[in-house]
């Protein structure tokens, strides 16, 4: 199965960007009446401008003539589409697109619905399932659109490039000349390729040999014949697309034509796609050579025009520096589908692009810090991100790297002390264990991992390939370049030994109403030293509570599930605290030079869609937040893509 993750081409915003709102709208979800979802923040008043490479000064095929519009007046007098040369390179076809436009525009639309309606037709769709009716046309050996290819190519005003046949939709009769009812019946009357979808998962890809009635009999490319009736095909892209790098210059923008074209693409190690605005990337799952310096430079000097992050953050960059207007860059996908290689891929290439004094290091490093502390192997990625992190860079009016802010949402604290079975906890427990010095173990009193409940019960403590030491070392350096002193550095290991140590302490039921004391064992010392309390202070905390009844304090013993609660819950609740205090730490340090200059770019990844055996609220929380970033999405984008056009 492939995995893909969509970046969102840079967006301008406000001061306050639109994403910001939008993730503070939710981070302030629970101050709302419950019963309300929280709106989405309003679009900029401002309109969205899309990256230069995707504006026009004018839609095309256009043409003003004394006020009126070209495109208007097909609405009278229909303008006849021309058969695209088979032989043409894919460019040559692609540029066919403008009559797509067209032929999207409402107007033609209502065109194309208003004759259906007239001859009692349904309105055919692209839509796959719905019902096809063929036209009982006589078999024409060549397209109508040819002749009036000739009368159109007379025309001086219009469209230069001749449009494809596979757009056609819905025409009008015209001369007494068979007419197609949509794309589909045009390829079912030209028995061109099409995609079969033989069982209920799987496509397949043939020719159309013959059609006898309803039922179409199809050779496929693995020598199989099929025979279909018409609605379980869809029309297939003539093979000089296959591979195009940007899904709208495809004919038919259907399931089976973009996942092959994906597929042919990434089969060649082409692992971006464009699609309009948004770079489709899917996970190569190896080392793939399509990043460095050399790469860098040619897309900073323009000299590839591939589909690539490195090119949606130089539009970023670009935009930022000309417009003075922040900018983002959305990252959205399943879990393990790359959203987090893909955001410090873009990273470094503004790092690569804005670096000079030291400061882009420090902000990749922060990378390596977050990792160990907020990402974990989980069923479905060794390294999945267990938080949401929004990084905003900073530049100067010359786009040098002034500063960065990273802010960071819904850690899953559960993890900590419980996960299901092969999953483990967050790297860092591991990565201490293994890679700590001698001095270290011996100040932190540490143990190796194995050793330890909280680390122990999923039976998962290596990730293969992954080597926890050398990882562990390489945090130090992150530690050390990101100015977290030794002696923070020494607080944040000792507080991760108590959360291991917390999970070691034990308790005995001492009546028969199920309440508890604490065994006196080697975790409940070592907690209490490295918290710095008394045995007798941590035992009260583990295994009592207080009540108020009038003016008395009374205290309660807990029953053994309330006891385990309140040690997890304190395990819990003190990473959750020494995670926000490193991004504190981080982001005091990375503030150096962090001035309101209007020019930042805010890269946003969150943890994608998830769904395990057994979901919690987590979950839950996890897939909430990414329908609402899918919602801004589709909202912005489609929005925009409107404004544009129309
Ligand atoms: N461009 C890439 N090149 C090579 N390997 C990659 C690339 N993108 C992703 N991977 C591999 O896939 C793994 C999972 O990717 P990543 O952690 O970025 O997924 P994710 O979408 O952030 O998942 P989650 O939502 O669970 O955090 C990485 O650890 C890496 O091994």
């Amino acid at each position: 199965m492939l995995s893909a993750a969509a970046v969102m081409a840079p967006v301008p915003a406000a001061p306050k960007s639109s994403l910001e709102a939008l993730l503070e709208t939710i981070k302030k979800r629970d101050e709302r009446p419950k019963d309300e979802p929280p709106a989405l923040p309003a679009r900029p008043t401002c309109r969205g401008r899309l990256p230069r490479a995707r504006r026009s000064p004018t839609p095309p095929r256009v043409h003003l003539e004394d006020g009126v519009a070209e495109g208007a007046a097909a609405d009278t007098d229909e303008k006849p589409e021309a058969v695209a040369d088979t032989d043409k390179k894919p460019e040559a076809v692609n540029e066919n697109k403008p009559e797509m436009e067209k032929e999207n525009t409402p107007e033609v639309k209502k065109e194309i619905g208003g004759q259906e309606a007239k001859e009692g037709k349904a309105v055919n769709g692209r839509i796959f399932g719905a019902k096809r009716k063929l036209c009982s046309v006589e078999p024409v050996d060549e397209s109508p659109y040819v002749e009036n290819l000739h009368e159109e190519r007379k025309d001086a005003t219009a469209c230069k490039e001749p449009p494809s046949p596979y757009f056609s939709s819905a025409r009008a009769k015209r001369n007494g000349k068979p007419v197609f009812t949509d794309s589909m019946d045009y390829v079912l009357q030209k028995k061109l390729r099409v995609w079969c979808s033989a069982s209920d998962e799987k496509w397949e890809l043939g020719q159309i040999q013959s059609i006898s009635g309803d039922d179409v009999e199809i050779h496929l490319v693995n020598g199989e014949v099929l025979t279909l009736p018409s609605e379980r095909l869809l029309p297939a892209n003539p093979d000089i697309l296959d591979g195009v790098d940007d899904l709208i210059q495809m004919s038919y923008l259907n399931e089976p034509s973009v996942l092959y074209n994906l597929q042919y693409r990434y089969s060649r190690d082409h692992i971006y796609t464009k699609a309009g605005p948004v770079l489709i990337a899917i996970n190569p799952l190896k080392e793939v050579p399509l990043y460095g310096k050399d790469l860098i430079r040619k897309y900073r000097q323009k000299l590839t025009n591939d589909p690539h992050v490195y090119a949606i953050a130089d539009i970023a960059f670009n935009e930022m520096l000309r417009d003075g207007i922040n900018q983002s860059i959305i990252i959205s996908g399943e879990s393990g589908a790359g959203k987090t290689e893909t955001a410090k891929i873009a990273m470094q290439y503004l790092a690569a692009l804005g670096g000079a004094n030291g400061m882009e290091s420090e902000v990749l490093q922060t990378n390596v810090i977050l990792e160990a502390l907020g990402n974990a192997k989980t069923s479905r990625n060794d390294n999945s991100s267990r938080f949401g992190k929004l990084i905003e860079m900073h530049f100067s009016e010359t786009g040098k790297i002034c500063g960065a802010k990273i802010q960071t949402f819904l850690l899953v604290q559960s993890r900590v002390v419980r996960r299901a079975p092969g999953e483990r906890s967050y790297h860092i427990f591991y990565q201490l264990c293994s890679g700590a010095s001698p001095l270290h173990r011996k100040k932190l009193l540490l143990r190796d991992a194995n050793y330890y409940n909280y680390l122990k019960q999923s039976a998962c403590l290596r990730i293969d390939g992954v080597d926890d030491a050398k990882r562990f070392s390489s945090l130090l350096g992150a530690l050390d370049i990101v100015q977290i002193s030794g002696e923070n550095q020494m607080e944040l290991f000792s507080m991760l030994a108590v959360v291991l140590w917390l999970g070691n302490i034990s308790f005995s039921v001492i009546d028969n109403e199920n309440h508890v004391e604490v065994d006196s064992n080697e975790g409940l010392a070592n907690a209490a030293k490295l918290l710095g309390c008394s045995v007798p202070q941590l035992v009260i905390a583990l295994s009592t509570r207080k009540i108020q009844a009038g003016k008395e304090n009374i205290v309660q013993r807990l029953t053994l599930t309330q006891a385990l609660d309140a040690r997890d819950a304190l395990a819990k609740s003190i990473y959750a605290h020494l995670f926000d205090w490193i991004v504190e730490q981080i982001n005091h340090s990375l503030g150096t030079g962090r001035q309101r200059t209007r020019r930042s770019i805010s890269i946003l990844d969150i943890y994608g869609f998830e769904s395990f055996n057994k979901n919690g609220f987590e979950q839950f929380c996890i897939n909430y937040a990414n329908e609402r970033l899918q919602q801004h999405f589709n909202r912005h984008l489609f929005k925009l893509e409107q404004e544009v056009r129309f």
